[in-house]
């Protein structure tokens, strides 16, 4: 791991696996491993003192991925041939990544009397692999869904192997709409608003993945999502260097992950009160950014990416959130100069810096303050006179320190300050306020700063 972080030929830093990461010191060591469970051992080969296995044989990823979980996460685990077999070091980096988007105070956390933190994974699959980690690596607990019947029976055995994590999962029947009355008004919304389409004028509805499966009330930290990336089988294609299963119900759907992340975009304009985040993993760079816009469309209030280290095949992460986030202050005084800024986010697409500073001029000139706006710069001057600024002064009763009010009125003259506003990306602002009186910005006021 040392030496820093690799750039790639665009100049941008590769990414690493996530530190916290339990394979992100060394990788695991195939040879302990077989020397300690004797049904690995036939599964691997040294050569020049280096010891492996074939990774085209699926038997032998299997049981690899069988082993990690006993002996890194003592966690019993199988699956049946054939079927979708996840690699724990990839699957640990999204937990991770949650972990880190939970931890951020960027949102703050949905009101909840129960401490245990809540995820929804949407298709755990057979392997169950994102409940099982979450639950033994940071007692989360988990709903996991599906719809095929093989998934729902292996992920409820591999569940039940488990008692030590067990009451921290459930699996959740997806194939059939729940019908409480809420989901039923809420699924009649979605219908008038396109999400589920009439044919011959009858409602067809696409398999649900989250409205109707989430029930009445439930609210949850977030949701992720290992969604099915193909269109087709033949898209799939077939992986030689690798071997890790997957059937066509896993790794296929009508539309490929385009069609159903974006069915989980618009679930989640129908729950946004019912998670802090929705994420899905998304296998390609073009759907990214297509799915972060639609995104934006949809209304959310922040948005985060991040790409995976997975091997030789690149995915990455996508994470939105409808909370209004937490003002961020960054505040900076220097000695000569004092200056004071902030980041809003979480505005909607329509209201950049323009709108924002055209607010701030109204509210000027309703105050009777004197101002001068720049288009071309995004700043407004404004000026106080003498009586205003005394005003402004002695109205300034939370001065935190004693006597500096009284200082400044003496060196006031008027006041002229300058707000200027930055659009940092679509949703996230920066605005500047600035003094441009010169006695007073050698004079830096504790309340200012
Ligand atoms: C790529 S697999 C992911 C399995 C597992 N989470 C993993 O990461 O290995 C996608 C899963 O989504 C399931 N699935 C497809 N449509 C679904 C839906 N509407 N609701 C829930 N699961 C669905 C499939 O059956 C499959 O198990």
């Amino acid at each position: 791991m040392g030496g820093g972080r690799k750039r790639r030929r665009d100049g941008k830093e590769a990414p690493v696996i996530h530190p916290r990461n339990r394979y992100a010191a060394a990788a695991p060591d195939f040879a302990m491993l077989a020397s300690l469970y004797p049904s690995f051992s036939p599964f691997v080969s040294v050569s020049r003192g280096r010891a492996s296995i074939d990774f085209t044989d699926f038997s032998a990823t299997r049981e690899l991925t069988r082993v990690l979980l006993l002996h890194d996460h003592g966690v019993n685990w199988w699956i049946p041939d054939g079927q979708l077999c996840p690699t724990v070091p990839n699957r640990s980096n999204y937990i991770h990544w949650i972990e880190d988007l939970l931890s951020s105070d960027l949102i703050p956390p949905i009101s909840s009397s129960n401490k245990t933190v809540r995820g929804f994974d949407i298709g755990t699959g057979a392997n169950c692999i994102y409940p099982l980690l979450g639950a033994s690596l940071l007692g989360w607990s988990f709903v996991g869904s599906d719809v095929t019947d093989v998934a729902l029976e292996w992920a409820k055995k591999n569940v039940e192997s488990n008692p030590q994590i067990a009451n921290l999962i459930e699996i959740r029947n997806a194939k059939k709409l729940s019908c409480s009355s809420e989901s039923e008004a809420v699924v009649g919304e979605a219908v008038k608003q396109n999400a589920l389409e009439p044919v011959d004028g009858v409602v067809k509805s696409k398999p649900p993945i989250l409205l109707g499966i989430v029930k009445d009330s439930e609210s949850f930290d977030f949701c992720m999502c290992n969604p099915p990336f193909f269109k087709s089988i033949e898209e799939a294609g077939l992986n030689k260097k690798t071997s890790y299963g997957g059937t066509a119900e896993e790794m296929v759907c009508p539309g490929g992950e385009q069609a159903f992340i974006t069915h989980i975009i618009e679930d989640s304009v129908s729950l946004k009160n019912s998670f802090r985040w929705f994420t899905s993993m998304v296998g390609r760079k073009a759907n990214l950014k297509l799915l972060v816009s639609k995104v934006r469309e949809a209304g959310a209030s922040v948005v985060k990416t991040t790409e995976f280290v997975q091997g030789e095949t690149a995915r990455w992460g996508l994470a939105w959130s409808f909370i209004v986030p937490r003002k961020m202050i960054i505040s900076s005084s220097t000695q000569g100069k004092v200056s004071h800024s902030f980041m809003l986010y979480g505005f909607r697409r329509e209201y950049g810096a323009f709108q924002v500073l055209k607010s701030a001029e109204t509210f000027f000139h309703a105050s009777n303050l004197s101002c001068k706006t720049d288009t071309s710069l995004f700043s407004i001057d404004v000026t106080l006179s003498d009586e205003q600024a005394q005003a402004a002064m002695l109205h300034h009763e939370s001065d935190p320190v004693e006597g500096s009010s009284a200082k400044l009125q003496s060196a006031v003259t008027g006041i002229s300050f300058r707000i200027s506003v930055f659009e940092q990306m679509p949703g996230t602002l920066l605005v500047k306020g600035s003094l441009l009186n010169k006695a007073l910005s050698g004079n830096p006021c504790s309340s200012c700063e």
